[in-house]
């Protein structure tokens, strides 16, 4: 849902979680020239056909393949190196408005969060932001307003486990829930891993956490396969 407060939040757990790290959908829109108009002259940019998925798995992909390298490579710092390989725990956290209605991303996720606001904070968070390009006058309740409907009726059928947060709730207040469950996936995760039947993979050297908030995130923890 858009101005639900995600990249907010997200920034705010990335601050808190060593060796974290976002990947955001926004920055995943394709070029404004090939974002079709619909015939009251919106462009329909709250769709996924206006976003590059495939390069956005890319990236999902890439840290998944060698989150170490991928923090590395975009400066950004890991706080463990004193832990042996097997204590070694990355989180990535996916942000987004349309996370969960693509599926191949979706099931990534380990944690699932939906940031939800009603109609009229909604409009006027979204009155208060410009995006680029801006929004056309009357586009909140031509594109957005009516497509975040469609969009979230088709993620209702096609996905579960989804948390809704409640988007007016303070900014501490949102972080500190999302946080505490974080936490007790990367210890759950950490205390499946050396024994774990079918959720330790051992082929792959990592196991992911995906906390989403329409947000997510994949915690990874490598082991010493
Ligand atoms: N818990 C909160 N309480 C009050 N205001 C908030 C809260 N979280 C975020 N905001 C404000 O709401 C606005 C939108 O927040 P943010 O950019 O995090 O939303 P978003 O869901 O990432 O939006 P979008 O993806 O549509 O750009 C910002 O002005 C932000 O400061
Ligand atoms: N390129 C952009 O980031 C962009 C361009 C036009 C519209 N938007 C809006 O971003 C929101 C999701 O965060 C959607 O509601 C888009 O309308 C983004």
């Amino acid at each position: 849902m858009t101005n639900g407060g995600k990249s907010t939040l997200s920034c705010s757990l990335q601050q808190r979680i060593p060796s974290s790290c976002i990947i955001a959908q926004d920055t995943f829109f394709k070029d404004d020239s090939v974002v079709p108009v619909d015939s009251n002259g919106f462009k329909q940019y709250d769709m996924l056909d206006a976003l590059d998925m495939d390069q956005m798995m890319s990236e999902v992909n890439l840290w998944q393949r060698d989150p170490e390298s991928f923090l590395a490579e975009r400066g950004l710092t890991t706080t463990h190196t004193a832990l042996s390989a097997e204590e070694k725990v990355f989180v990535l956290i996916v942000e987004g408005f349309l996370i969960f209605n693509y599926r191949p991303l979706n099931e990534k996720m380990d944690l699932r969060y939906f940031m939800e606001i009603p109609y009229d904070v909604c409009k006027t968070r979204r009155c208060l932001r410009v995006y680029m390009p801006p929004d056309p006058p009357g586009y909140f309740d031509g594109h957005v307003w009516p497509m975040y409907l469609k969009n979230r009726q088709e993620m209702e059928s096609m996905t579960s486990g989804i948390v809704f947060l409640d988007g007016l709730k303070s900014k501490g207040e949102l972080l500190a829930s999302v946080y505490e469950d974080v936490t007790q996936e990367i210890e759950r995760l950490m205390g499946k891993l050396p024994w774990g039947e079918g959720f330790c993979l051992y082929n792959f050297n990592t196991v992911p956490i995906v906390v989403d908030i329409c947000l997510g995130i994949f915690p990874i923890c490598s082991s010493n396969f």
